[in-house]
């Protein structure tokens, strides 16, 4: 019987959220990295993983049908899903800012910037007494500005390599982002001691690196 169900984002946090769950000594089947399964059990450890969408891992946790998950502090700042933020795992750094094309004002009537994340890009703008116009795009975010969408783009920056191949440069720095540990409230109060050995132990590993 699984004691706990924990949801793991594919995609760039899955390798690094991994491989600390390995250094931290959990019994792992290797398959959770190479098969097409969404539902992978660690019998040893007692431990299900389900394997989701970045963006709908905290859906899962707050609903309850994950106790855990990892997800991106962008995630949760977009969504405010009513879940515990329980651990900085300190992985996939990056940060959120803004960027255009180089030496452009802010179109004065109707500045429209492009971004994944409205409530992030919405609340910067309001905070600087900004009003601005929010294109919701799903990726390549990049593109706007260069195909004259949008005069300035919010999205996630990490080597600066992405920007700089596409001819962009970084305005304004808005938040550090890292993947955070994050837990369902009635979990945590009903399998506390579970959940803490579990925290333990994965911050254990974490202090051995
Ligand atoms: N370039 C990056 N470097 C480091 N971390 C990043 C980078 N881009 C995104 N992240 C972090 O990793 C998380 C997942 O990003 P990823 O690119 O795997 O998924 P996604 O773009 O949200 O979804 P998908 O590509 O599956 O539609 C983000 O929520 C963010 O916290
Ligand atoms: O600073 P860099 O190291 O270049 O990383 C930044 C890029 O990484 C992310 O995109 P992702 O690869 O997730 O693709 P996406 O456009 O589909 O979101 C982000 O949206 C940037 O485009």
């Amino acid at each position: 019987m699984n004691e706990l169900t924990i949801a793991m984002p594919k995609g760039r946090i899955f390798e690094e959220a991994y491989q600390m769950f390995i250094d931290a000594g959990f019994d792992l089947p290797s398959e959770i990295d190479d098969s097409r399964k969404l539902i992978v059990e660690a019998p040893n450890e007692r431990i299900q993983f389900i394997l989701a969408k970045p963006m709908d891992v905290p859906v899962y946790v707050e609903h309850g049908v994950a106790d855990i998950g990892i997800a991106g502090k962008d995630v949760l700042l977009e969504q405010h899903r009513d879940v515990h933020e329980l651990l900085d795992l300190h992985i996939s750094n990056c940060y959120i800012a803004t960027a255009g094309l180089p030496n452009t004002q802010m179109d004065d009537i109707a500045p429209r910037v492009a971004t994944k994340y409205p409530t992030i890009a919405t609340n910067f703008y309001k905070e600087k007494g900004e009003q601005v116009e929010i294109i919701e795009l799903n990726g390549s975010i990049e593109l706007a500005p260069m195909i004259g969408l949008a005069d300035r783009i919010v999205d996630i920056v990490s080597t600066g390599q992405t920007l700089k191949e596409n001819g962009l440069v970084e305005y304004e720095k808005i938040v550090d982002i890292s993947s955070r540990l994050i837990v369902n409230p009635v979990s945590y109060r009903v399998k506390n001691e579970r959940i803490r050995q579990f925290v333990a132990q994965l911050k254990n590993g974490m202090n051995k690196r």
